[in-house]
């Protein structure tokens, strides 16, 4: 996405391309998470101690990559929302101006925290097998890391969507937020056959990328349980974007910050 050029990122051509290749992105993390077991003391609030700090490992891991992160304005960007946003310092490299898409303040939007309990609680356990491995706690979390980054930037994609949605059904939107009509904005950015196509290739996705291509396709080859990501997507990130959606709507016509 060229976020220097407003014309290109509002078309809903562009944004849908842009999710279908993040699909790639968090197939392919599932499938690199899925190598380690379960790994539970990692996401434990002091499952392993780090002097200094209150929280579970994943979070420390994921903070401290937010704060080299923010140095080189990743989170000037505006696609990106860090899970950790009062705890990062100023960027090393000059601003990039980038013109308004979003409207108000864009990181006003942010669902990481639920994403993180899902992540823990829902995902993490679909697709790990049961157990812990001392050894590799580092490169599990690492992956965690990885996967929380990729399922955070797609949900919140849904702020281009609604953005998108708005500028093409003004009126009919714009008559939602002001009665407050959540369910109403729900039913307007909901495409029932476009989220069919997207369970679909998911599906063919991660069987694809999910087996060695001169090995038999049986699940005892699969890296990842395809209907466990199927089932991640269905239960956890659509409905996630819709809520980014139709949280990002009702602030729509807040005044900028
Ligand atoms: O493509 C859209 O129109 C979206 O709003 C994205 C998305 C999705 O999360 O994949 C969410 C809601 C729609 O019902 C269809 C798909």
């Amino acid at each position: 996405m060229d976020f220097l050029s407003p014309d290109t990122v509002m078309d809903i051509t562009n944004i849908r391309a842009a999710l279908i290749r993040m699909e790639d992105t968090i197939v392919f993390n599932l499938i690199e998470r899925a190598k380690f077991p379960r790994q539970p003391s990692s996401y434990e609030n002091g499952g392993i101690r780090i002097p200094g700090f209150d929280g579970s490992f994943v979070d420390w891991i994921l903070r401290e990559e937010e704060i080299v992160h923010a140095k080189v304005r990743r989170y000037q960007s505006p696609d990106e929302v860090p899970f950790f946003p009062d705890d990062l310092p100023e960027p090393i490299l000059p601003p990039i101006s980038y013109p308004p898409v979003l409207f108000p303040h864009p990181n006003k939007v942010s669902v990481n925290d639920r994403i993180k309990a899902f992540y823990v609680n829902d995902i993490v356990p679909s697709v790990c097998a049961d157990g812990e491995q001392k050894e590799n706690l580092g490169s599990s979390s690492l992956c965690d890391v990885e996967c929380l980054r990729s399922l955070s930037r797609r949900i919140h994609f849904g702020r281009f969507v609604a953005e998108s949605k708005f500028r093409m059904e003004r009126e009919e939107i714009t008559a939602l937020i002001k009665a407050k009509d959540r369910a109403g904005l729900e039913a307007a950015i909901t495409n029932s056959a476009v989220e069919k196509q997207v369970l679909a290739r998911l599906k063919k996705k991660a069987e694809t990328y999910g087996i060695d291509p001169n090995l038999l396709s049986s699940p005892s080859n699969q890296k990842v349980d395809a209907d466990a990501v199927v089932a991640i997507y269905e239960n956890w990130v659509i409905p996630l974007t819709k809520e980014v959606e139709v949280e990002y709507l009702l602030h729509r016509l807040d005044r900028e910050e």
